[in-house]
């Protein structure tokens, strides 16, 4: 792994034309005005996750009983599944202010030094992406978390002292989208850690309805439920698809949401009944039409789709893959007999035999 001053390489990808996909589950800058009017404010308003709910309703309700701080949480799972809302509803829940930070934020100790040490008693640390810390500051933060304190390094070389320095408890609340990447004594310091799955198309239907109230759009039941399944099993996206959905409409249909009108205003943004979006659909496409089906290499199937290796490979794929559209094998990317049937495709004869064995149909 290659580390630097802004922490590991976690290899993600940095190209911000793939964050203005509207399937894309992490923020955009559209994104974070409106998503502060839409965050639900306590555990009871959040929806789904609901394994995590129970616990974290413990962990925090015995913390206050005792009249403590609550255990350092973290929080892991994908982006745009309400992590930074899940922090701020802990926060709300001890009665304790937030303050708001990330990983590639913290360059240096210092900046850590300087935050931890200007938190008040009780107060929830949020500290997005944490494993994009660097290393001197997560060395830091151990310390900090166990035993509430920091040694501040004065001075350089031989002559550089040790100054100690108190901290007030508070709660760290870290963020990460690959649990996997931390370092296991960091891990190992989180009192309550909470894995956050993707949501049901049910879940995300209450989300869409929730936030349709909340933006005063009139939607039915249909029209939460074609948002929803298109969601992606992420309430970011089901919020940002409701968004466009809700332009359509007032253009439209007078500000009316129904099924009819939900799939009309997707197919203008290019995002299908499964949440497939241009860039995946061509994916789909090139391993169908040019390649049978596959097995193709990595490579060769980006440059048929005319995008980099890596953009295929991170932004498209992993959606595909669990989606149950695409497998990798070691003979290169395959697609499934889902991926011909949600492109209306035949599988050609030949393939289909040769397939069998990888999918033992
Ligand atoms: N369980 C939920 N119920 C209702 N709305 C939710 C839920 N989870 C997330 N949302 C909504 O989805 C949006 C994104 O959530 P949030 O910013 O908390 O995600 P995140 O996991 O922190 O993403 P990132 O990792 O990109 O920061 C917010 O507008 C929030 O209102």
């Amino acid at each position: 792994m290659n580390w630097d001053e802004t922490g590991p390489d976690t290899g993600e990808l940095t190209d911000e034309r793939f964050h203005d996909r509207l399937v894309d589950g992490g923020a955009d800058g559209e994104d974070t005005a409106v998503e502060a009017a839409l965050r639900p404010k306590d555990l009871g308003e959040f929806i789904g996750q609901e394994k995590v709910r129970e616990q974290l309703d413990l962990v925090l309700k015995a913390a206050l009983a005792r009249g403590a701080t609550a255990d350092h949480v973290l929080l892991s799972g994908a982006p745009g599944l309400g992590k930074t809302t899940l922090s701020m509803i802990i926060a709300a829940e001890m009665n304790a202010p937030i303050r708001i930070t990330s990983g590639p934020a913290i360059q240096h100790a210092g900046d850590l030094a300087a935050i931890l040490s200007s938190l008040q008693e009780g107060e929830v640390l949020f500290l997005d992406e944490i494993h994009r810390m660097s290393r001197p500051a997560e060395e830091m933060l151990y310390m900090a978390m166990e035993d509430f304190r920091v040694d501040v390094i004065v001075g350089k070389g031989p002559g550089a002292t040790a100054i100690p320095l108190e901290l007030p408890p508070f709660t760290l609340v870290g963020a990460t989208t690959r649990a996997g990447l931390l370092p296991p004594p960091l891990r190992d310091r989180f009192g309550f850690t909470a894995h956050m799955e993707f949501y049901a198309p049910t879940e995300l239907e209450r989300v869409v309805h929730r936030s349709a109230g909340l933006l005063d759009v009139a939607i039915d039941t249909d029209g939460a439920a074609e948002i929803a399944g298109r969601s992606r099993g992420t309430p970011r996206i089901a919020n940002r698809l409701l968004r466009r959905v809700r332009d359509y409409a007032q253009v439209k249909a007078e500000g009316r949401i129904d099924r009819e009108i939900a799939a009309a205003a997707l197919r203008v943004y290019e995002v299908d009944e499964r949440g497939l979006d241009r860039l995946d659909r061509g994916v789909l496409e090139a391993l169908l039409k040019l390649f049978g089906g596959g097995p193709v290499g990595l490579s060769t199937l980006a440059v048929a789709v005319g995008e980099e290796r890596e953009t295929v490979e991170e932004v498209a794929e992993p959606f595909l893959v669990r989606e149950g559209l695409l497998a990798r094998t070691p003979r290169g990317r395959v697609a499934t007999p889902a991926a011909w049937a949600h492109l209306g495709l035949v599988p050609p004869q030949h393939t289909a035999k040769g397939q069998q064995g990888l999918f033992g149909a």
